[in-house]
């Protein structure tokens, strides 16, 4: 096995689990049901922000019962390394959303740059709403903007480097059934 991967293995090995599958899901349906209670008559255009926001909304939008567009936008400022950097857009939304809902679904909202700079774009582009919705709040006192909150949020962690539903460890570990934070991280 190449060293690489076998850290990556250690890596699950020795991490703590912070939500089990069970807690996750559960968190998911909580999401859906407030969702469904009050964006179901807006027509919402939902993105999926990739990578992170993979699971979560693939999960998600399945239990909101009403007609909905569903795309992605790809903005990245952790590139696969555990502390952020410059956003970078891999990916601008593709379908119109001028005049409309907008419902941004991601992993984490961590120092929260990342979806302060969605919410800016979709906004500036002539959204009539943004909505967002978050799988995990992480609590610190590093917010860039510390107004700035999801409107839907699954779960809130501590301030550790996690992975799993989506997220990753060095690119790794986004299929990690439940919620980890990397020991010592
Ligand atoms: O609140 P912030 O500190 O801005 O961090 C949150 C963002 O970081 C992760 O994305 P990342 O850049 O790692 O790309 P990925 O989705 O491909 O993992 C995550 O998916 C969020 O989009
Ligand atoms: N995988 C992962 N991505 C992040 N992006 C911002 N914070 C985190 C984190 O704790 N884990």
């Amino acid at each position: 096995m190449p060293a690489e991967l076998a850290h990556i293995r250690q890596i699950m090995d020795e991490a703590d689990c912070l939500y089990t599958e069970a807690e996750v899901e559960a968190a998911i349906d909580r999401v859906a049901e407030k969702i469904n209670g009050e964006l179901a008559e807006r027509n919402p255009v939902v993105f999926c922000v990739m990578n992170g926001g993979l699971i979560f909304a693939g999960k998600l939008v399945t239990k909101l019962g009403f007609p909905l567009e569903l795309s992605y936008l790809h903005a990245t400022r952790y590139r696969n390394e555990t502390s952020g950097g410059e956003l970078f857009w891999k990916a601008k939304p593709e379908i119109s959303f001028i005049d409309r809902d907008v419902l941004i679904i991601d992993d984490i909202l961590d120092e929260g740059h990342t979806l302060g700079a969605i919410i800016d774009f979709c906004r500036h582009a002539g959204a009539a709403a943004v909505h967002t919705a978050v799988l995990i709040d992480k609590e610190h006192q590093r917010k860039a903007r510390p107004d700035l909150k999801a409107d839907f949020v699954g779960l809130s962690c501590i301030d550790r480097y996690i992975f799993g539903y989506g997220m990753d460890y060095k690119g790794y570990w986004r299929n990690a059934a439940g919620i980890y934070a990397v020991k010592g991280l």
